[in-house]
């Protein structure tokens, strides 16, 4: 059994076990990670900067939900402005917050990724066994056609006139149905029945389960990597804080772990580092019809396009919806115009196109240690949205649109790459063993890794990753981990 120092933590900071692993993050790439280590007998510290948040507390509209789950309240704005960045700050990471649509990769993202990285090994054979544990820890659902909403109808009307391939989504979630009032347009401030199947139904339990330490609202500053330890330093509730392990795993996105290695003072050691960050920019279509679509309601996103010709064009069309908070944001236009348009919000549908993104951004820091995200939308994305554009102004043309809408603001969900996977330097700064090239203590595990924009929801493959990473770290073939039963005076069962 894995030894714990849990029932003295919440109480005690101070006098914590000198650990295996510490693990920065608690998103897709830090929760099964943690898992995984701690269940083979690691003693695993996961360190959080957001909060717990149990199901029944999360906040009840998307203002509150955006200010208490996201960075930055829910907006982060590229160098030059053209794109608006997402990613989430809880226990559980960018899944509390994500739309869980779980995907693996085609060989197609796979051989892109050998060829960027030079690791033969990614392909669809050779991550078939990561995907298949991974899964066996989640509830996965294809959306049937009884979940459709007026959007969904809609958009599958479109694809079929104009002779396009489309297919049903599969999302991870245990027990929401249309019949008992999904909802889960809410459920991306955070899922109210725990059916979503976020990291803090899924693996964090586990990891807790096996002896995994975790704490949350605890922001991690720097590591320092020693010849014998590495030091994690931070600050939790205003108050410094220290730890220290024989190895640090980040895994705090994108964003926060390219973040975390140049605060850390390893920018000049790693010519890498910042370099190649995607993020499958997202172009916001909506359009008015005189029905009744009623697109917030039931199953918000349930069908997606599997046209072959779009792949290789280079974009994906998506049927998503927002909700009133995000459409005053995105809908252009102001004063009576906006309010106009708002007042439609029942008769409003939606599709963006999501490029798969080839112009590498740039992951940096200002001078006073503030993020700075340079990430341009190059001739070759513009080309794609275009493309994409056109195919939704002839579906809502073929479905009887009364006016086609496009939002003035891009977004990006997918935050990935700063700390690319490969096997050279100049080009990499995570080796195929997931430690930092030179730094044989500090690990990475999460999208930071990703070497290339696959154009395909990239959660299911971080997950993937960290149980590849997890049988690297051990030397050993890393199995399922099942829920114990509980027993008298379990703290967590
Ligand atoms: C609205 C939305 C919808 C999405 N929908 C989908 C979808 O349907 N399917 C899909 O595959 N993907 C989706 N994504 C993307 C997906 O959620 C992310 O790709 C994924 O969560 C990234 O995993 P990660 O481990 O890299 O980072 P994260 O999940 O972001 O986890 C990183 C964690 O590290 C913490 N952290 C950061 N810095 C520090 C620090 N200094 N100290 C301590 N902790 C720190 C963060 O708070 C965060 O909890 C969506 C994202 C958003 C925002």
């Amino acid at each position: 059994m894995p030894k714990t120092a849990s029932p003295a933590l919440a109480s005690s900071l101070g006098a914590l076990p000198f650990y295996d692993y510490i693990i920065v993050g608690s998103g897709a790439g830090g929760s099964p990670l943690a898992c995984y280590l701690a269940a083979a007998g690691k003693r695993v510290l996961l360190l959080e900067a957001g909060r717990e948040w149990q199901a029944s507390q999360y906040p009840d509209n998307e203002f509150d939900a955006s200010l208490a789950l996201m960075w930055n309240g829910g907006a982060e704005p590229s160098r030059d402005g053209r794109l608006t960045f997402l990613r989430g700050r809880a226990l559980g990471g960018g899944t509390v917050v994500n739309q869980c649509l779980l995907d693996r990769f085609d060989d197609d993202a796979f051989s892109s990724w050998a060829a960027h990285s030079g690791i033969a090994s990614f392909s669809s054979a050779g991550m078939a066994r990561h995907y298949q544990v991974t899964e066996a820890h989640l509830a996965l659902k294809t959306i049937s056609e009884r979940d459709w909403n007026g959007n969904a109808r809609l958009y599958v009307e479109g694809f079929e006139k104009l002779g396009h391939r489309w297919a049903p989504l599969r999302r991870g979630q245990r027990h929401c149905a249309v019949a008992n009032g999904n909802d889960c347009l809410r459920c991306l401030g955070g899922c109210p029945r725990d059916s979503k199947q976020s990291m803090a139904v899924t693996f964090l339990p586990l990891a807790r389960q096996a002896g995994a330490d975790i704490i949350s609202e605890c922001d991690v500053q720097g590591v320092v990597h020693g010849s014998r330890s590495v030091t994690v330093y931070g600050r939790r509730r205003g108050e410094r804080v220290q730890f220290h392990a024989a190895r640090c795993v980040l895994a705090a996105g994108s964003f926060g772990s390219t973040a975390l290695m140049l605060r850390s003072g390893l920018g000049d050691r790693l010519p890498a580092l910042g370099q190649g960050f995607y993020c499958h920019p997202q172009f916001v279509t909506f359009a008015l019809y005189d029905q009744l679509l009623d697109s917030h309601r039931g199953s918000f996103q349930a069908v997606k396009s599997d046209d072959p010709a779009f792949r290789a064009a280079g974009f994906k069309l998506e049927n998503v919806f927002v909700g009133p908070m995000g459409a005053a944001y995105l809908l252009p236009g102001f004063g009576r115009r906006h309010l106009a348009t708002m007042a439609a919000y029942r008769h409003l549908a939606c599709i963006e196109v999501a490029v798969r993104d080839v112009t590498p951004g740039r992951i940096g820091l200002h001078g006073n240690g503030r993020l700075r995200v340079e990430k341009p939308v190059g001739r070759a994305e513009r080309r794609r949205a275009r493309a994409g554009l056109a195919v939704i102004e002839q579906i809502y043309r073929a479905t009887g649109a009364r006016r086609v809408i496009h939002s003035p603001f891009n977004i990006g969900l997918h935050l990935m790459g700063g700390c690319a996977l490969g096997t050279r330097k100049a080009s990499s700064v995570v080796n195929p063993e997931f430690a930092v090239h030179g730094l044989p203590r500090l690990h990475v595990v999460d999208g930071s890794l990703f070497p290339d924009a696959p154009g395909i929801n990239p959660s299911l493959t971080i997950m993937a990753l960290a149980h590849r990473a997890a049988e690297a770290m051990l030397g050993a073939t890393v199995r399922p981990v099942s829920r114990m039963p509980c027993t008298a005076g379990q703290e967590v069962c």
